[in-house]
């Protein structure tokens, strides 16, 4: 049914869009994406009926490419992950695998597949597939893991459970060159750049924040990511109804290459479907031409000690004595 790519866990990329220099459209650069927010239940099955369901209700209004969310088949709590995990590399473990490859085939869509628990060598991991034309193109295992304690509101440690990712992820399709992280990753401008740097055309973060996070930082987040890098970014959540003690935000969206918000949603069950044109990544990319202004002799991320053992003079800011950091 479906077929792996050689080394599923990293860069699937090849050399026909360039670096740096004018952006490379691909071969089709104007599409629909779907971005399937629904509710987690505590029946894997009925999550997988549902996810059917409504990547079929994406691919009849036009998408190309469908994105679920993070944790669609398992509800996002640590008592449930080791439970629902699934062998990626072994089809005969792999039902929400083999089902996610199944309607991917038959719409013709490119699926980013949220995010579900996977067992693999004894490690669990939060894993994105990444296929097309029902095979599998790459995994995305989630690089930075979601630790936070918030004193009298939040604690959640999905290290106590997940071992972390350790590889970007970017794809080459007929619809782009797409990268992808998962929630958390998002907090982390590196991964975003690196993928701009390396030609990408569009960012998914499959996501699950909280009622604590959502409503300051997850639209900031992606306007911002897709603002500093001039690509488009498409987030995918859970909707608000999910089971479980962790209440998640909602607000799938789509933003453009500005930052400007192309689609988005409240938190209940819904499919937002929008136009994607990356002819606006290749304008707004000649109207401020960032990648020609860039510093990167200027930006050189090291602490004093390594500075100093290069011998790079660093100029710093004398401060008044009385001034409070
Ligand atoms: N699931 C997550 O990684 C959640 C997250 O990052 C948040 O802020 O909420």
């Amino acid at each position: 049914m479906y077929m792996m790519a050689t080394s599923p866990n990293s860069m699937v990329v090849n050399t026909s869009f360039s670096r740096l220099g004018p952006l490379k459209l691909p071969t089709i650069s104007k599409f629909k994406i779907g971005l399937c927010q629904f509710s987690v239940t505590l029946d894997k099955n009925q999550n997988l009926i549902h996810a059917r369901k409504l990547i079929k209700v994406a691919a009849e209004q036009g998408a190309r490419i469908v994105v679920l969310p993070e944790m669609w088949n398992c509800p996002y709590s640590n008592d449930f992950f080791a439970k629902y995990a699934e062998d990626y590399d072994n089809k005969d473990d792999s039902p929400s695998f083999s089902l996610l490859s199944e309607v991917a085939s038959c719409h013709g869509v490119t699926i980013v597949g949220g995010s579900m628990p996977e067992r693999s060598n004894g490690q669990l991991y939060n894993t994105c597939v990444f296929g097309a034309d029902g095979k599998l193109k790459a995994k995305h295992r989630k690089i930075h893991l979601f630790d936070i304690d918030i004193q009298g509101d939040i604690s959640f440690k999905e290290s106590e459970t997940f071992t972390a990712g350790d590889k970007p992820t970017i794809v080459d399709t007929d619809i782009g060159r797409i990268g992808v992280g998962i929630c958390h990753d998002i907090r982390f401008p590196e991964l975003a750049m690196l993928y701009r740097a390396q030609g990408a055309h569009m960012i998914c973060y499959p996501g699950a924040f909280n009622m604590s996070t959502g409503e300051l930082l997850w639209e900031l987040m992606q306007r911002t990511r897709a603002a500093d890098n001039q690509l488009l970014v498409a987030t995918c959540s859970p909707s608000r109804g999910s089971t479980g003690s962790y209440t998640t935000w909602g607000h799938s969206t789509l933003v453009g290459p500005s930052g400007e918000l192309i689609a988005t949603t409240a938190c209940e069950e819904t499919v937002v479907v929008a136009e994607i044109d990356y002819s606006a990544v290749q304008l707004q990319r000649q109207n401020i031409p960032l990648e020609k202004q860039w510093r990167r002799e200027i930006y050189k991320f090291m602490d004093i000690s390594e500075a100093e053992s290069l011998k790079i003079s660093t100029c710093f800011v004398s401060l008044p004595s009385d001034t409070v950091l």
